[in-house]
Parts: structure tokens; C-alpha cells; sequence
């Protein structure tokens, strides 16, 4: 079993016990239900920089970057810096992360803000909505078509940006249709970890212009950006190069001056 197999077999158990916990009912009468949500792609699409700033403790590739950092800090220097969005991990078990985290994250910044989570039942978008996030994930390599349907469909209805994040070809093909807004290419082979950006130039070509592409994992200079822009990517999610740091905020702010 591969460790997106184990994510997923993890992530069905832990939406049931979710589920049993809280109604969707109390999900929305969040406050958080009411907020009109910014879009990503269209500051995306407007943006000279098009960075996606992550919010990443740890990961499966990583056992540790950073756990040093309050999300709240994290997100108002990443704002400050002027990232066009921030992603925030709200898995536990692999990743560290929370629902709380993407609440903190909200009530520190204004900006768009990624549910970064393994979205398998609209019960999760509810909860992405309630919690604050703008944007949903969803990851083509564990869906089937209608899924992907089903769930971008229930995210546009509540206002929510969708972006579709694909590894291959194949994983492209079965994907395409007009419920998404960005189209994101993740760099980071999930068997071996290994991250190559050829990843985001080969699929390039076959994204139909209708979407925002996105380029995801691996990126830590400029020049992988400037490498990126001519095959027409314009956003890009950057975990690690940032969170590393003491203060992510900081060094997205001193990546932004040299990019633009
Ligand atoms: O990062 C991992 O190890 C990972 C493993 C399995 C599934 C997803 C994983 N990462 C999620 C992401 O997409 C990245 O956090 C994101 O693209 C940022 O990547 P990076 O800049 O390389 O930290």
C-alpha cells in the first residue's frame, strides 16, 4: 500500500467518527458560513508573484520542519509578505495539522486561504467552509470522476474556489470539466518522494487554458519559478522553502522581492 492508500484508509475512518461528532447542522451555523470568500485563481491570474504560501509541520517525506511556529504568526507574515493565498494542512496524523489551525490562520489574515486536506465527502468541505478556508483540494490520484464531480460541484454551491491537484496524464484526462478553477500539477513523485519539476512542464501543455495552473511541492528558489512561468504556470505552492525558517513570513517576503 502506498502512503496516499494509507492516508485515504485513514481519512474515511476519521470523517465517520467527525460526522458522529458534530452535525452538519452546527457546521453551518458557523459564523464563518456567512463570509463571501475571495477567490485564489482570480488573484492568481492578476498576480506578478502567484505564490501559495503552506502553512507544514511535518510530512510524510519530512518528519520535521518546524514545530516552533504559532499558524496565527505564520499566516500574518505570509499575508504581510503578500503571498496570494496560504495553504494550511489540517491532517493530524501525517501532517501535524488541524481545523484549529485553519481558524487561527483565519482570524490572523484576510487572504485566500486552502483547505489542505484529503477531501473524500462533502462533510469536509462543510467543515473547510466553517473553519474559514476559500479554496478546496481535491487530489485526482484518489477520486474517481463523478467523485470530483460530486465534490466541486458541492464546493462551488458554497462559494468555494476548487483546485484539482493531478500527477500524471491520466490522472489530467479523467479530471478536466468546468466545476474547477485551478488545475495543479504536485512535483512530488508519491512513491519515492522524489520531487522534479519536469513533472509541471511536461503536463503543461495538455491543461486546457480555462483553468489556472498551479505547480505544487518542491519549489525553493527563483529560478525553478522563472523555469515554471513560460509553460504558463501561474501560481505556486511552497511548503518547506518557507516553514523552515524562523520566520516563514520573513523569507516569503525576501522570495517575493527578488521574484518581482
Ligand atoms: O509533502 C509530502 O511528503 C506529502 C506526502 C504525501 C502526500 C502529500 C504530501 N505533501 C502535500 C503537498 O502537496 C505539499 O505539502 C505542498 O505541495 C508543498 O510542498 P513543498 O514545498 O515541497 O513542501
Amino acid at each position: 500500500m502506498n502512503i496516499l492508500d494509507k492516508i485515504i484508509a485513514d481519512k474515511y475512518k476519521e470523517v465517520a467518527l467527525r460526522k458522529q461528532l458534530i452535525p452538519v447542522k452546527q457546521l453551518e451555523q458557523s459564523v464563518l458560513f456567512e463570509r463571501k470568500s475571495p477567490s485564489l485563481a482570480q488573484a492568481l491570474s492578476t498576480s506578478a508573484s502567484g505564490i501559495i504560501a503552506e502553512h507544514k509541520r511535518r510530512s510524510p517525506s519530512k518528519a520535521t520542519i518546524n514545530h516552533n511556529l504559532n499558524v496565527q504568526d505564520v499566516a500574518s507574515g505570509y499575508e504581510q509578505a503578500g503571498v496570494c493565498g496560504m495553504s494550511v494542512l489540517t491532517d493530524g496524523k501525517y501532517f501535524g495539522g488541524s481545523l484549529d489551525d485553519l481558524l487561527l490562520a483565519r482570524a490572523a489574515a484576510q487572504l485566500p486561504l486552502l483547505r489542505k486536506e484529503f477531501v473524500i465527502d462533502t462533510y469536509q468541505i462543510l467543515e473547510a467552509k466553517a473553519y474559514g478556508a476559500d479554496v478546496i483540494l481535491l487530489i485526482a490520484a484518489v477520486l474517481t470522476r463523478e467523485e470530483i464531480k460530486t465534490l466541486s460541484e458541492f464546493a462551488k454551491s458554497l462559494g468555494l474556489d476548487v483546485l484539482l491537484e493531478v500527477h500524471n496524464l491520466e490522472e489530467l484526462q479523467k479530471s478536466v470539466m468546468p466545476s474547477l478553477d485551478m488545475l495543479g500539477v504536485n512535483n512530488r513523485n508519491l512513491k519515492t518522494f522524489e520531487v522534479s519539476l519536469e513533472t509541471s512542464k511536461s503536463l503543461s501543455a495538455e491543461i486546457p487554458d480555462d483553468f489556472v495552473k498551479v505547480s505544487e511541492s518542491g519549489i525553493s528558489s527563483i529560478e525553478a519559478i522563472k523555469a515554471l512561468q513560460p509553460y504558463g504556470y501561474k501560481g505556486f505552492l511552497i511548503g518547506e522553502n518557507f516553514m523552515k525558517t524562523d520566520d516563514p513570513g520573513a523569507s516569503a517576503t525576501e522570495f517575493i522581492k527578488q521574484l518581482i
